[in-house]
């Protein structure tokens, strides 16, 4: 069981995780598979629980950025079928292939160049990403993708085996610009001779708000953590969302200054009468950023004030009392009747609720709760690193 050595964590509800994904399985029909989008260390969440939690609970598959993150999920012991979203070198794809690793394909000379890597016996499945006006990466005409349809077909080491593409706007109220994209990915995929397996084009809003972009897969990410697409349909969402990520810390010291003292860099803060200060041993290196100054906390149950720059590894809080050291501290979630939301935090950032658990470093470390017990703690700075 690895252990951690400074009071900072975060904790992962694996309870939580379950009933988003179990609900996001009632809301799609039967016959819809539901990818799990575990890329970026599951948005911070931990890609090998949250993908064992997902595929236990109904997840088809899963679908990350780039082959390294594959390759992690496959060298835990994931079997499940995932899907590299973005791009992969071609002279790597014979990795993918001895892993069953599915790579996204969006131009005709990447596979001309990737066959090069392969032997007459592999087999890579591929899916063809369409660019429909992400402008990201995607084939964006249809003779493009009839080439690369008709290479495919030919090619005894390729497998046509999904068509997807990826809404720039299905957060938004506004449904014009995601119901252009659907319009020309409809068209590209009934251009095709034979449709591949797998056709998908929903992000978690597509997947909660527009059942004819559900197609017959889906690729969840943000709703799957509980958190909304957007603030602008937060209140329109089909079911409740359980926020599964939260974090935590014990005050380090609590101290009563008297009226005029300064605390932290640049003595920029000043006591305006007798105050309790705490401080937390967290700080900007481990994504609690200098600019969440100001931002609330729940100590003892109540919201407290960062106050005084947020140091590398420490930040000193505004006590409305004394405070027993050793308090556990909420930054972000639930204590008590107090809630921290994601959203809260990324306001003050002026970012997406995306950002914040994906920031939030290795150096914290993960702790997995199920039926309301600790099964599992991650530190990634205890784990070997490989030497070249
Ligand atoms: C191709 C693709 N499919 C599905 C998802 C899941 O979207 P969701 O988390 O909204 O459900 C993403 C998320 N990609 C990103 C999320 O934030 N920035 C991104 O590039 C994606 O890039």
């Amino acid at each position: 069981q690895t252990q951690f050595y400074r009071d900072t964590w975060v904790e992962i509800n694996l309870d939580d995780l379950k009933h988003n994904v179990t609900s996001i399985k009632k809301h799609l029909p039967q016959d819809v598979h539901m990818f799990a989008v575990v890329k970026a260390n599951a948005y911070g969440h931990g890609d090998i629980q949250v993908a064992k939690t997902a595929l236990e609970n109904g997840a088809h598959g899963l679908a990350v950025a780039f082959l390294d993150e594959a390759l992690a999920l496959r060298r835990n012991g994931i079997d499940a079928p995932i899907l590299v979203l973005g791009a992969t070198r071609p002279e790597n794809v014979k990795l993918a292939c001895e892993n069953k690793i599915s790579l996204t394909v969006f131009y005709y000379d990447w596979l001309k160049e990737a066959r090069k890597f392969l032997n007459v016996d592999d087999l890579l499945n591929l899916h063809v990403k369409c660019d429909t006006g992400m402008g990201r990466i995607g084939v964006r005409e249809v003779e493009d993708l009839k080439m690369i349809e008709e290479y495919i077909n030919t090619q005894s080491n390729f497998v046509f085996e999904g068509l997807f593409t990826h809404f720039a706007t299905a957060d938004e109220l506004d449904e014009s610009y995601y119901r252009k994209q659907l319009k020309t990915f409809l068209e590209l995929k009934n251009s095709l001779e034979i449709p591949p397996k797998y056709i998908h084009s929903a992000n978690s809003a597509a997947t909660l708000r527009f059942a004819e972009s559900h197609f017959n897969s889906v690729r969840v990410g943000i709703s799957m953590y509980g958190l909304s697409p957007s603030i602008e349909i937060k209140d329109r969402l089909p079911f409740e969302l359980k926020q599964v990520f939260s974090l935590h810390s014990r005050l380090s010291l609590v101290k009563k200054l008297s009226e005029g003292e300064k605390v932290s860099y640049g003595a920029t803060y000043e006591t305006s009468q007798e105050e309790w200060i705490g401080t937390i041993p967290i700080g900007y290196a481990d994504g609690w950023l200098r600019k969440l100054q100001g931002q609330e906390i729940l100590v003892n149950n109540k919201r407290a004030p960062i106050i005084g720059r947020i140091c590398m590894d420490q930040c000193m809080v505004k006590l409305s009392e004394e405070i027993p050291l050793g308090e556990k501290v909420t930054l972000i979630g639930s204590q008590g009747e107090g809630f921290i939301s994601m959203d809260e935090v990324a306001k003050r950032l002026d970012t997406i609720n995306y950002e914040i658990p994906c920031i939030i470093s290795n150096r914290v470390p993960r702790i997995y709760i199920q039926n309301e017990k600790p099964i599992e703690v991650s530190n990634k700075l205890l784990v070997s690193s490989d030497f070249l």
